[in-house]
């Protein structure tokens, strides 16, 4: 039998002897939760983020004069510190409200898995009962969505002062397609309206975060005039800034247990997709394991390459796994395409002509280059790759251009355990691919 790092197990030893020899490799990291990218860490290991911290503070701190606090608008590409900052910054407000007896809430809720706009209700209802150590008396199905706002309305008004709402991914809350409104917009909407009519007496603000700049284009006109958010925007970090992040976490590790170019090496290869400091992270604590699982003394910089290729590769599967074959095959002609131009970058008419190559070859249905373009479109949401409109001067038009911020490798090769693409022949892919780019 195999171990996750590839060990062989020792013929008899029992379950128990594995798991204490496992504690016994655990010798490099020292404090897991310094690693995990859910913890809130302490104010003092939060670095380059003073501008968003002030602001984002100022902004809420109305809360301790009892007013209402306005509504914010967190954006950024992901990893860029918007939920630690608004978390810290709540965490902070919560503590005082307690000294002063000011009944403060803060519910958080990911909107990527939420369906509907009545799911949306009901979910943010159970996570307020919840905080507030009570239960929902309302079925979460087969009743009108007014009737959970309402249930969500009295949950408020019994428990709280102020309460803010944290909406992460908002823009992934589309609902049904055949409403003209995005079912965010509608939530927005009712929420941020909640406050001026007499349903609500408690103060209510919405945090919204979204990694796309574009949101609020599809925010409609009835919730633009009441949402009215303060902006606060999050810069992708540089190679410098994410060394000092992992520098202030170095003490999840115990002393001399990481070579001096771990931390460098981890920087810059998350420097590489947009500064996200999530990754960074991450590859630490990958490397780390990796390291302890070989038996290694240190985490060295051997460890954090193949640290970088796992947590590419578990990336693109987290991504890859939810998508339909038809989506698949756009973005594996697209990478197939980024591959052979060196630059990570691919223009959509190539990528369509090796879409229709690949759906030629599986004998699968074939959509328009219009259909091709808005899958990948859909694609930029996971952050895989970027997209981006470019002229080919005065009389010839525009093209889109596809740049992948992950190696076009690794998803060519994570798509390729899917059986149906895995019949692809690579060889003659590529030739294919030389010969279009060469046209
Ligand atoms: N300035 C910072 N200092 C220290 N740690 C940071 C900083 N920014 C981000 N991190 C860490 O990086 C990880 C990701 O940060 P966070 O969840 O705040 O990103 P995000 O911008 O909300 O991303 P997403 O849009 O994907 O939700 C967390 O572990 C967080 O603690």
């Amino acid at each position: 039998m195999s171990g996750p790092g590839g060990d062989e197990r020792t013929e008899g030893s029992s379950i128990r002897e594995l798991l204490l020899e496992q504690e016994d490799t655990a010798s490099l990291i020292r404090d897991r939760t310094l690693l995990d990218p859910n913890e809130v860490v302490d104010e003092d290991r939060i670095v380059g983020r003073d501008a968003q911290l002030e602001s984002i503070t100022q902004y809420l701190s109305v809360v301790i004069q009892q007013e209402r606090p306005p509504n914010l608008l967190l954006y950024g590409p992901s990893g860029t510190g918007k939920s630690l900052i608004i978390n810290a910054v709540c965490q902070n407000i919560d503590e005082l409200c307690e000294s002063r007896d000011i009944q403060f809430g803060v519910v958080e809720m990911n909107c990527q898995n939420v369906g509907t706009l009545g799911s949306a209700v009901y979910e943010l209802a159970r996570r307020v009962a919840d905080d507030a150590g009570t239960e929902v008396q309302v079925p979460e199905h087969g009743i009108p969505t007014k009737k959970k706002w309402r249930e969500l309305y009295r949950l408020i008004n019994e428990h709280y002062d102020t309460i803010v709402f944290v909406l992460d991914e908002l823009d992934m809350l589309v609902g049904r397609r055949d409403k003209d409104e995005p079912a965010f917009s509608r939530l927005l909407y009712q929420l941020s309206r909640a406050g001026s009519t007499n349903e609500v007496t408690a103060n209510v603000s919405v945090t919204a975060i979204t990694n796309d700049t574009k949101m609020m284009e599809d925010v409609g006109s009835r919730a633009l005039s009441s949402f009215t958010p303060e902006d606060v925007h999050f810069d992708d970090y540089d190679a410098n800034q994410l060394r000092e992040i992992l520098r202030h976490r170095e003490d999840a590790f115990y002393e001399d247990a990481l070579s001096n170019d771990v931390i460098p090496l981890a920087a810059a290869f998350a420097a590489q997709t947009h500064g996200d400091a999530r990754k960074a992270i991450d590859l630490m604590r990958t490397a780390g394991s990796i390291a302890e699982r070989a038996g290694a003394e240190e985490v060295e910089e051997a460890h954090v390459r193949r640290a970088q290729d796992k947590v590419e590769k578990n990336r693109v599967l987290e991504v890859t796994r939810g998508i339909s074959t038809q989506k698949k095959l756009c973005l594996f002609a697209t990478a197939a395409v980024a591959q052979e131009t060196g630059d990570g970058a691919a223009k959509s008419p190539h990528g369509y002509t090796i879409y229709q190559y690949l759906t030629d070859t599986l004998d699968a249905d074939q959509y328009h280059q219009e259909t091709y373009v808005n899958k990948m479109k859909e694609l930029t949401t996971y952050s895989l790759v970027e997209c981006e409109r470019k002229s080919q001067g005065p009389h010839s038009g525009s093209y889109l251009e596809f740049t992948f911020g992950e190696d076009p490798g690794t998803i060519i090769e994570t798509l390729r355990e899917d059986s149906r693409i895995s019949d692809i022949d690579a060889g003659d892919l590529r030739t294919v691919v030389n010969a279009q780019l060469r046209a």
